[in-house]
């Protein structure tokens, strides 16, 4: 149903969805996704529980900044993601960024229910830095702040608010997963992939 510049971001957004799947790091209904539609003010996002083994293209959809699904997805029975809320609200808060990625990997869970107490987790020394958007050294203390979780999306976004600016990437929602984003869903895709090596280091850091 999507046409033009929003058809290609739909196929770009699948093939990411596809891969995180391939990866793990989407179990059964978990996860969401949006990007920025070429109506500036609208999102292409993914729906509410659906399985991500089994994601489509007809289960993107389109909504404006309120997070109300609009024609011709506005039929019954079709919901945006239960987090959309989340995703508008990044965008409102973040003018540059046009994709918004949110991932269950089994790392991004355990560390965010370790280290809730802690508020975050600083990441130092590690080439992979780079991969997130600016760094252009290891030699940098790269921060991802870690909030609790809740049912109730105003509240996280109330906790993660003050605690983001243009040097912070992402979050982690704890126990629960984490958000990320980017100028484009390639960045956004890589810095994905980015936290994903940097759990894997720092959880093996601490095993050593
Ligand atoms: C397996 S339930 C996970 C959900 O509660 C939520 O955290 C999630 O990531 C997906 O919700 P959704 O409404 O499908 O976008
Ligand atoms: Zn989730």
């Amino acid at each position: 149903m999507f046409t033009g510049q929003n058809l290609k971001l739909t196929e770009e957004l699948l093939e990411a969805i596809r891969f995180f799947n391939h990866k793990g790091w989407s179990p059964a209904t978990s996860t969401n996704y949006s990007a920025r539609a070429e109506n500036k003010s609208e999102y292409i996002i993914s729906r509410s529980g659906v399985d991500k083994s089994k994601f489509c293209s007809s289960d993107l959809i389109l909504i404006n900044a309120k997070g109300e699904v609009l024609p011709p997805f506005n039929q019954p029975g079709i919901k945006s993601s239960a987090e959309t809320e989340i995703h508008t609200a990044l965008y409102d808060m973040f003018p540059e960024v046009n994709c918004v990625l949110h991932t269950h990997s089994v790392l991004g869970t355990v560390l965010s229910h370790s280290l809730v107490k802690e508020k975050q987790i600083r990441f130092e020394g590690f080439e992979i830095l780079k991969g997130l958007e600016g760094n252009k050294t290891h030699e940098l203390v790269e921060t991802l702040p870690i909030v609790p979780n809740s049912q109730v999306m105003s509240e996280i976004l109330n906790n993660i608010k003050g605690r983001l600016d243009k040097n912070v990437h992402g979050f982690l929602i704890a126990g629960h997963g984490l958000y990320t984003w980017g100028k484009d869903i390639a960045t956004a895709k890589r810095h994905v992939e980015t936290y994903e090596f940097l759990f894997e280091c720092y959880h093996t850091m601490r095993r050593i």
